[in-house]
């Protein structure tokens, strides 16, 4: 696992989209194309929005670029709630993708039926049962919670390599996310992370006892690289490494 930790919020963004664009020219000139399942909620918004900018918009061949999702709330893709609303926004429009590239989840269908198409949608775009994204990037809610692998939900124990419906009981609704064993197949998973209300979630996930029902991002450990990209408010909990 390698942390990144950077003096303000600004700082951690600019030095995810370098890494977002390091490992997508890497992944192009290995084998033509980068496959990367998108985070949601607040914190990436900002990142998208550098991505579509100069300098790194101009580093990256967009059009073997091809876009997927972490988890989706169960809304319209029109809802302000949307995660593929944000990153078409942010991202996904300024940088005028494809919709060949883009690959939301469909929550026109029941939040069960919208998982198991989902799945489908994945296993179809890699070879069989080759799932492996090329970058996965999460965030992490000040409850532990990842994509939507929340807290005390049945997803935790989900041992398929797919998407799952999950309903969030302090949400009072549902959710799609893809499993932790499907994220875990990836090459690389980036987590960004910053602001003091997320600095306990960050030391008890990082270093806190395994109690993945509890903080449920521990079940994030990716066959290829694991980063954590920090502010110093978020990183603050964390207890200097034993020498
Ligand atoms: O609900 C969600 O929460 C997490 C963290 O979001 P943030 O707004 O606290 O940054 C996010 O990673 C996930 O994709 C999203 O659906």
């Amino acid at each position: 696992m390698s942390l990144h930790v950077h003096a303000s919020p600004e700082a951690v963004l600019h030095s995810l989209a370098q890494y977002f664009v390091t490992q997508a020219q890497a992944a192009i000139a290995d084998h033509g194309r980068f496959s990367v399942a998108l985070s949601g909620g607040n914190s990436p918004r900002k990142l998208y929005e550098l991505l579509a900018a100069t300098p790194y918009r101009e580093q990256v061949a967009w059009d073997k670029v091809y876009f997927f999702f972490g988890d989706e709330r169960n809304v319209p893709a029109t809802d302000p709630e949307s995660n593929y609303r944000m990153a078409r926004e942010a991202l996904l429009n300024p940088l005028a993708i494809a919709d060949a590239q883009v690959f939301p989840v469909d929550t026109a269908l029941p939040p069960a039926e919208a998982a198991e198409a989902y799945a489908r949608t994945i296993q179809n775009f890699f070879a069989p049962d080759k799932a492996v994204f090329d970058l996965v990037l999460l965030g992490l809610g000040d409850n532990s919670h990842t994509a939507s692998l929340f807290p005390h939900t049945p997803v935790l124990h989900e041992t398929s390599v797919g998407a799952r419906e999950v309903f969030v009981e302090e949400k009072q609704t549902f959710r799609i996310t893809l499993t932790a064993p499907l994220l875990n197949q990836a090459q690389a998973v980036a987590f960004l992370v910053y602001g003091a209300d997320k600095a306990a979630a960050v030391q008890q996930v990082i270093q806190g006892a395994r109690n993945v029902e509890e903080f449920p991002a521990q079940l994030i450990a990716p066959a290829g690289e694991l980063h954590w990209f920090l502010d110093m408010a978020a990183a603050a909990a964390l207890l200097p490494a034993a020498s």
